[in-house]
């Protein structure tokens, strides 16, 4: 046996292969010009199923019993796929998404200046701090929900929200994906920021004199092992790490202290009396800025999209397929269950691209076309706290 000559006619049959590939899609483009005259849709589900038996059928060899009818299959079932995707760009009409795309690329793509910024809790809150990086002359309002957030953005209230959607420790924050459902709204801006959480204290209060500690729920586990290793210390909930702060320098009770940042500690007069008390060496927490406007900046490198998939077998599988040959990166899929359904679910997909590229607004328009529900979230930057670009 000769792997060269072997090769060589691997070589031979993938040259057939190409060409009668190449021969399918010409006629399939002729396939989508009479769909487009005659009005009718793409995907044709009795006709694909006939194609698959009859390959399935011719792959199977009743002499040598060589059964290839599976890998057949799948090869056709990929085959096809690629067909209804060149279709679909063939009759990509001129949507409403498209246009509101390309209306936001040829509008000034700057953020707003100076914009009133919408931020959940108090000052000194990771929120707060993610929204100054991204909006240094931003002028922050606090409010006490996430919804609130939503909702004001909603009632033009405020220019942005500033919201948290995932920490690299205690993973996606959950409330916000499913609140995104609700709203219409659109990502400008991301941002990574590094978490440090410190051990904060009244001045003079010793470590040893600490009984109770307050902080947010998602701080509290992200300190999980420190406060297993303390036991005797007590752990209570609190709306946010910068509103426990606020609470540890307003009470009378010395024993007590706050897990929040080191900024406030400046912020309520309080001191640190443990650095770096978090579990991870390293603990980001990603944010988003939301508007009630689609605004892509020039620098715009990431997509997010929302959207439902039929239950069937590949569903998930198809539509990825259709990023890969895009090259688009998948940088996030986070899976939220519909309410009132029986187990479905609302998908959220993060990948990179720029949607000037015309390939990927013809992506989104079938995506939007193929799919019960379908919401294009935004394109924008992702910034990271040391000010670089993610
Ligand atoms: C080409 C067609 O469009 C689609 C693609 C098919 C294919 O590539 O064989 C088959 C059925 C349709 O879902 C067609 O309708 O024949």
């Amino acid at each position: 046996m000769d792997l060269k000559n072997m090769r060589e006619q691997i070589d031979g049959i993938d040259e057939q292969i190409v060409s009668l590939f190449k021969n399918r899609m010409r006629i399939v483009h002729d396939v989508a010009e009479y769909k487009r005259l005659n009005n009718l849709p793409v995907l044709h589900t009795d006709r694909e199923q006939q194609v698959l038996d009859r390959v399935a059928a011719m792959a199977t060899d009743p002499v040598t019993g060589d059964d290839l009818s599976d890998y057949v299959r799948f090869l056709f079932t990929t085959i096809m796929d690629l067909s209804k995707t060149q279709q679909n760009n063939d009759l990509t009409a001129d949507t409403r998404l498209s246009r509101t795309i390309h209306q936001a690329l040829e509008d000034g793509r700057t953020l707003p200046v100076a914009p009133v910024v919408a931020c959940q809790g108090v000052d000194g809150a990771y929120s707060s701090m993610a929204a100054r990086g991204m909006f240094s002359d931003g002028k922050l309002r606090f409010y006490q929900d996430f919804s609130d957030i939503f909702e004001s953005v909603k009632r033009g209230e405020c220019d942005i929200g500033v919201l948290p959607i995932e920490n690299s420790t205690a993973g996606s924050v959950n409330n916000v994906y499913d609140l995104m459902k609700k709203y219409q709204f659109h990502i400008v801006r991301g941002y990574r920021l590094e978490v440090r959480h410190c051990l904060l204290a009244k001045p003079g209060v010793h470590f040893d004199d600490i009984t109770d500690v307050y902080s947010h729920t998602q701080a509290i586990s992200q300190c999980h092992d420190f406060l297993q290793a303390h036991p005797n210390i007590r752990v209570h909930l609190y709306s946010n790490t910068a509103a426990a702060a606020r609470f540890v320098s307003e009470c009378g009770d010395r024993g007590v202290a706050a897990i929040a940042s080191r900024e406030c500690a400046d912020i309520y007069r309080l001191n640190v009396v443990l650095d770096e008390i978090k579990d991870a060496k390293r603990n980001y927490t990603r944010f988003i800025a939301i508007s009630n406007k689609m605004l892509i900046t020039e620098d715009a490198n990431r997509m997010s999209v929302a959207l439902t998939l039929p239950h069937e077998a590949g569903s998930l599988y198809k539509l990825i397929t259709q990023f890969a040959m895009l090259e688009l990166n998948l940088t996030k899929l986070e899976s939220r269950p519909l309410p009132d359904t029986n187990f479905e679910f609302l998908f959220y997909f993060d990948f990179t691209g720029n949607a000037a590229n015309e390939h990927i607004i013809k992506l989104l328009t079938r995506l939007e076309q193929q799919c019960d529900y379908f919401a294009f979230l935004g394109n924008y930057r992702e910034l990271d706290s040391s000010g670089a670009i993610s």
